[in-house]
């Protein structure tokens, strides 16, 4: 397949530059749906978000209206449920260029997503927090590489909630231009996790490993640039798009490569307890001897089965170490809520990243 196909439907692409500027926004009445304009709407704007613009219709104007059946109806529980479950009316922003495992595990977690590709973690965090998408993909953990302790930063530098997780089987092909043999290739490109999950592979066949933003991203290069020297660690999908040939399949160290994301929101959503839920803490707790045992006592007091313990240093004047921990429990439990209660007594820092149903699902 030609490279051109690449370059004639550049996939829209958020930088970090194209959020709008904090300066107050002006309500173009033109852009609201029409009834509100047959109604003569008064508009005041409160902040610089969407969600704070109110719009109020005087007495009189409701008075005159001839239209009322055209006023907005409320939204059935049905109606939100369907466009929850299946994504629907979602803009999910993910990390890197279309055929990303990011991209496909947004699809995974809402299946009618719009899935938006973003340059930097960073970006997809800002689309989020300035409404320009609903939702955000972090890939977290993987089961070969371990944590990405980068992403647990990100996650507490901003503010954002986690509402789901999803779990995804990652299987790396090497690919390359077609006419490209294995023989040909002295490097390979692809993303850093990628390129560390097939470690051995990529040794035994001699390539030396270019680290790139995201697997997707570096098939696009090599098939762009028409590369002969050079290969990318992707998945099948981004062949298939970037019209690369897979010259070996699965050449992840282990079969069983298995990538954690995590999807995150402006607002947390509602714990409950009619499925598995699991909670996602961090805190941080003075020196001193038997410490995290009494920390982690908290929940093994209240059976409270714990899926993670994940200790990163923080630099910072009051304390060096943030324990990241997943407990196989709702926020809407009891006992989570004295498990928490209990480690705040002594713990210096302590916040809920988020409370979210477990990925029950088959890879
Ligand atoms: O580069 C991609 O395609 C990504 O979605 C990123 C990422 C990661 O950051 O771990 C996601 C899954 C794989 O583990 C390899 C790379």
């Amino acid at each position: 397949m030609a490279a051109s196909r690449i370059v004639a439907h550049p996939p829209p692409y958020l930088h970090r530059q194209s959020p709008p500027s904090d300066a107050a926004p002006s309500l173009n009445l033109t852009l609201l749906p029409k009834r509100y304009r047959n109604l003569g709407i008064c508009a005041s704007l409160r902040g610089d978000k969407p969600h704070s613009v109110e719009l109020r219709a005087t007495t009189s104007d409701v008075v005159v209206s001839r239209d009322l059946l055209s006023l907005p109806r409320p939204l059935s529980s049905t109606q939100l449920s369907a466009s929850v479950s299946d994504g629907s009316c979602l803009r999910v922003a993910y990390q890197g260029v279309h055929g990303a495992y990011s991209e496909s595990a947004a699809q995974k977690a809402y299946p009618n997503c719009e899935a938006v590709p973003c340059e930097q973690f960073e970006t997809a965090f800002d689309a989020v927090e300035r409404w320009l998408v609903d939702r955000a993909v972090l890939p977290i953990e993987n089961s070969l590489g371990g944590s990405i302790h980068r992403n647990y930063d990100l996650l507490l530098r901003h503010s954002l909630h986690i509402v789901g997780e999803v779990n995804f089987a990652v299987c790396h092909c090497l690919m390359a231009n077609h006419g490209v043999k294995r023989e040909d290739l002295k490097r390979v490109l692809s993303h850093p996790q990628a390129l560390a999950q097939c470690e051995n592979t990529l040794t035994k066949f001699g390539l030396v490993r270019e680290a790139v933003d995201d697997t997707a991203g570096a098939a696009k290069h090599v098939a762009y640039h028409k590369l002969q020297d050079a290969g990318a660690v992707a998945s099948s999908a981004a062949a298939k798009i970037y019209g690369l040939n897979i010259l070996d399949q699965d050449i992840q160290d282990d079969s069983d490569n298995v990538t954690r994301f995590l999807m995150l929101a402006r607002e947390p959503i509602i714990p409950g307890t009619d499925r598995r839920f699991k909670t996602s803490i961090v805190f941080s707790l003075e020196e001193g001897p038997g410490i995290l045992f009494k920390a982690l006592a908290v929940f093994a007091l209240r059976q409270i089965n714990l899926t993670k313990v994940c200790c990163l240093s923080w630099h910072h004047l009051y304390f060096d170490y943030l324990f990241y921990v997943d407990f196989e429990t709702s926020m809407a439990d009891q006992s989570a809520q004295n498990a928490l209660r209990h480690l705040k007594e002594f713990a210096t820092f302590l916040r809920v990243l988020g409370s979210y149903p477990v990925d029950t699902s088959s890879m």
